[in-house]
């Protein structure tokens, strides 16, 4: 494989594509880091799955350019395309496409020999342990839920020792409990692998739980791209304007309060109360707060059966939809945004710049 260093490669990932058929254009430049999850997010027909071919080199955008870590996969201007089976990296699609006449580890196995052992980066072992399937091995696939095809087509995608992991709505088929059963393996991968993953969701659920970045593709074009904790509270976007708007805050967990079962987070210094925790002191977690659940006052005020009241200043105002306003919110240098009615924020002034306090209702974990 070709592999000379890329002139303007970054230490993550860098990417130019521009496709164009007839009804529909993709055009995206894009950084993305090194480490942790990535998530291509959109309507439906944005050029999310289109965008992900591109990265896996299954589409060839003609003056495209991808760089992975300082490789350059392809460089148009310099005749450079590496084919995606040249490619190292993993692919896991919407439907587990298992090979029906092969037992579980003969999948998996199938998958090690693509790699030779200088290569090798996961043991087959350790994307057994990872997904937790050691007690399907020697099952056929026609005998395993949706669920746990999916968990061996991930074990199988990483048995290959990808440098990328490109997942394409590895969740969508499943239903609910299947989903939530195949979470925590994913966050698990997120914590434990140094290999970069691109994952295409329309779930903001599931992007608040696994993303570490987020790409918001529209009509083909990136409508912003940047850490989670930033794009979420845009008010220019429409994640701010969903019905369940929200922000996620990474904290620590500071305390354990056994008489209450509460646990106290800290972040940027505050405390966030949340109901009580299994882990251990200065574990780092991520808590979603709802804009919906955060009201405004502006007086410190502790007669009310709120846990939560945390000092803020008023970033921006944006009116959400009639009769509504939402506040972002400047927390200790993290962003928040609480919806009022218009009517609250009229009454109490709210502008740019106050300081106030935000009464947070609820905190959720999300892992
Ligand atoms: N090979 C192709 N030739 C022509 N048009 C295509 C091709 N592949 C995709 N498209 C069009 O490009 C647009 C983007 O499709 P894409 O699958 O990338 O969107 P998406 O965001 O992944 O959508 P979804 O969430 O529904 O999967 C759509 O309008 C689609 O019809």
């Amino acid at each position: 494989m070709s592999r000379a260093a890329a002139p303007a490669a970054t230490g993550g990932i860098e990417a130019r594509f521009r496709l164009a058929w007839p009804g529909f254009a993709l055009e995206a430049a894009l950084q993305l880091p090194a480490r942790g999850v990535s998530a291509l997010f959109g309507q439906s027909g944005s050029g999310k799955t289109s965008l992900l071919r591109c990265l896996a080199g299954l589409e060839r955008a003609r003056d495209g350019f991808l760089a992975l870590r300082g490789e350059v996969w392809q460089d148009e201007a310099r005749g450079l395309f590496v084919p995606t089976h040249r490619r190292p990296l993993g692919y896991v699609f919407q439907e587990a496409s298992l090979f029906p006449h092969l037992s579980v580890r003969r999948n998996l196995e199938f998958g090690m020999r693509r790699v030779t052992a200088a290569e090798r980066r996961v043991s087959l072992d350790h994307a057994i342990a990872l997904l937790g399937i050691e007690p399907l091995l020697e099952r056929m696939p026609e005998r395993l839920s949706g669920g746990e095809r999916q968990r061996v087509a991930i074990a199988r995608a990483l048995a290959t020792s990808p440098r990328l992991l490109l997942m394409d709505e590895p969740l969508a088929a499943l239903d609910a409990p299947r989903k939530a059963e195949i979470l925590p393996y994913l966050e698990r991968l997120h914590g434990e692998l140094d290999i970069p993953v691109v994952y295409v969701s329309h779930a903001a659920e599931e992007v608040a739980r696994l993303a570490d970045h987020v790409v918001l593709l529209r009509d083909g074009r990136v409508q912003a791209s940047g850490a989670i904790a930033e794009v979420l509270p845009r008010l220019d976007l429409p994640f701010a304007r969903d019905e369940d708007a929200f922000v996620v805050v990474e904290a620590q967990v500071a305390a354990h309060d056994e008489r209450f079962a509460l646990t106290r987070l800290e972040f940027g210094g505050l405390p966030l109360w949340i109901t009580g925790l299994d882990a251990p002191l200065g574990a780092q977690v991520r808590a979603r707060v709802l804009a919906r659940d955060v009201s405004l006052a502006l007086a410190e005020r502790h007669d009310s059966s709120i846990l939560n009241v945390l000092p803020a200043r008023v970033v921006s105002l944006d009116g959400a939809s009639p009769g509504r306003t939402l506040v972002r919110l400047d927390c200790a240098g993290r962003a928040l945004l609480a919806r009022i009615t218009t009517r609250s924020a009229v009454q109490l002034g709210i502008v740019p710049g106050m300081a106030l306090f935000a009464q947070v209702k609820g905190v959720a974990l999300l892992r």
